[in-house]
């Protein structure tokens, strides 16, 4: 066998990719395997296209404010599906040939094929030994799909089969209420498509806050018919795919599986490599290093089912990429949670929600956006925002939210939690008139009347300046 390779990375997503970034700074001993489709789950089949087709059915709906703008004409208006989905598609293929660059000129340093690892130091790809110092594997998630439900073939969807439809519906069912099911099950509704929705639990867009949770049931319910509480069931009925949940009926053309996403771990290898795994055959991986047990190998992004969003994503391929090539691998700091999802009002979580703190030691400021000066002049008056606070010393812990343009609201935030700030503090800094941010000073405010030593006025007490003719 020739001389190992420093690092083998297995999977071309945006967390290999990462990680492909970082090898190349320290050497030129490295392969990148990829099975499937190039291109990345995020420009391929996730976030963009969904991103795409949300803009389209928001820019459709908002016709129904037209009278109330004093605006005619929104009858006239009509939405194309197969011209949407083609557009859909012309984006997508521009997001995935930039993310393919990524490896373009690597030569045989990049190989489509599957890869087995059979010990921490060699991997098989395609029937071939390969043997290196360290391993990096980064391969993704897929949807859960029940194998029965297979039978449906075509009309059994998911977000990767979904954007390459010629057109939709017009019936559809949307089984699951998780990030995936709320931002399609509401664009495919405005854009005039008939979605049931189905959910197991009682929550919408993963929101434990049940104030928050019931604020976007009821907006989702203005456009999707939403059955909650109980599994949704399958079977092929005249005329459609009949979809049973609890007492409910309802026969559809498509279905669109929403029901989460499963790790792409299972036929890797990781059985080889001597490390305990979990029921689900998931090996324990520090968040930190990403390092399984303390073996040369790295597992980032969706793979390891942490936190399976982008921005982790492309941490996690940096660490691994890092630590990979590294004597000894650092631990990195973690940044604030932070998610959102991109209904409308979109949906945000940031630092700790309620459900992870202790109530008693928490301050809660609320605000509604139903008048919020700004909200009401755009017709868009719709949603909360709940910030948490430590009672005892007023610092931000966390927020959460329904809410309009919450993804700006939400970075705020996140940058207040991560410095550490008070609810005092964040007062202290302008307000410009008329924004969507004064919802969040209402909500701030909220907040610090329920803290003890609340000052008067937001207003900081100012030092002399010593300037005689300022003072
Ligand atoms: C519809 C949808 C919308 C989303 N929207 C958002 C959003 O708005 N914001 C957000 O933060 N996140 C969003 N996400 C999540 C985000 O897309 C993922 O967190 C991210 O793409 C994960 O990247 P990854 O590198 O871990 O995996 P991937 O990009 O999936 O890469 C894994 C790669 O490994 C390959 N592979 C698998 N097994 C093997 C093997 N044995 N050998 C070789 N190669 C292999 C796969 O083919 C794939 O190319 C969304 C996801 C979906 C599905
Ligand atoms: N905006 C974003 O950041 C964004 C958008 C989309 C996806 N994502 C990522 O993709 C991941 C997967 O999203 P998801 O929404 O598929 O998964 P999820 O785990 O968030 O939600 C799955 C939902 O399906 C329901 N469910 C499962 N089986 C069911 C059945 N038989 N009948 C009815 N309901 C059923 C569950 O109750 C749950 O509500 C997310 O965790 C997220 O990380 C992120």
């Amino acid at each position: 066998m020739s001389q190992p390779l420093d690092t083998l990375i297995i999977g071309a997503g945006t967390a290999g990719l990462a990680a492909l970034r970082e090898v190349r700074k320290r050497t030129d001993r490295f392969l990148i395997v990829n099975e499937g489709p190039w291109g990345t789950t995020c420009a391929r089949v996730g976030c963009m296209p969904s991103k795409a087709l949300i803009e389209a059915a928001n820019a459709f709906h908002r016709r129904h404010a037209f009278a109330d703008f004093g605006l005619r004409g929104a009858d006239t208006v009509e939405a194309d599906i197969a011209a949407v989905l083609e557009r859909v598609r012309k984006l997508r293929d521009g997001f995935a040939k930039g993310a393919r660059q990524a490896t373009s000129r690597l030569g045989p340093a990049c190989i489509t094929g599957r890869a087995t690892v059979l010990d921490p130091h060699t991997v098989d790809i395609d029937g071939r030994r390969h043997s290196t110092r360290s391993i990096i594997i980064a391969t993704g998630s897929r949807p859960r799909v029940p194998d029965a439900w297979l039978a449906f073939g075509e009309r059994m969807l998911t977000t990767d089969t979904l954007f390459e439809q010629p057109t939709l519906g017009p019936r559809v069912a949307v089984i699951g209420m998780g990030a995936v099911g709320v931002e399609i099950a509401q664009a495919l509704a405005r854009l005039g498509l008939e979605v049931a929705a189905f959910t197991t639990d009682d929550t919408v867009a993963g929101l434990k806050d049940p104030a928050l949770n019931a604020e976007l049931m009821a907006v989702l319910k203005e456009d999707v018919v939403l059955h909650t509480g109980a599994p949704a069931d399958l079977r092929e009925v005249p005329g459609g795919i009949e979809v049973r949940s609890g007492p409910n009926r309802v026969v559809v053309d498509q279905v669109i599986a929403a029901m989460g996403r499963v790790p792409n771990i299972e036929c890797l290898g990781l059985e080889n490599l001597g490390e305990p795994l979990d029921p689900h055959g998931m090996p324990a991986v520090n968040p930190q290093t990403l390092q399984i047990g303390n073996l040369p190998v790295y597992l980032a992004g969706d793979a390891n089912a942490q936190v399976p969003l982008l921005h982790e994503a492309t941490d996690e391929g940096h660490i691994a990429g890092m630590n990979a090539l590294a004597e000894t691998p650092t631990r990195f700091q973690r940044r604030t949670p932070l998610s959102i999802v991109f209904c409308d009002p979109q949906v945000a979580v940031v630092g700790k929600p309620l459900a992870g703190l202790e109530a008693a030691e928490v301050a809660t400021g609320a605000a509604s956006f139903e008048d919020q000066g700004r909200a009401r002049a755009a017709l868009r008056n719709r949603g909360l925002l709940h910030v948490h606070a430590d009672r005892s010393t007023g610092r931000l812990l966390g927020a959460e939210m329904c809410a309009p343009d919450g993804e700006h609201l939400a970075h705020l935030l996140a940058l207040a939690v991560h410095r550490k700030l008070t609810v005092h503090e964040m007062l202290g800094m302008p307000f410009y008139h008329p924004v969507l941010e004064e919802g969040l000073r209402s909500a701030l405010r909220d907040a610090a009347r329920q803290l003890p030593g609340s000052p008067d006025s937001d207003l900081a007490s100012c030092m002399a300046l010593g300037v005689p003719a300022l003072e």
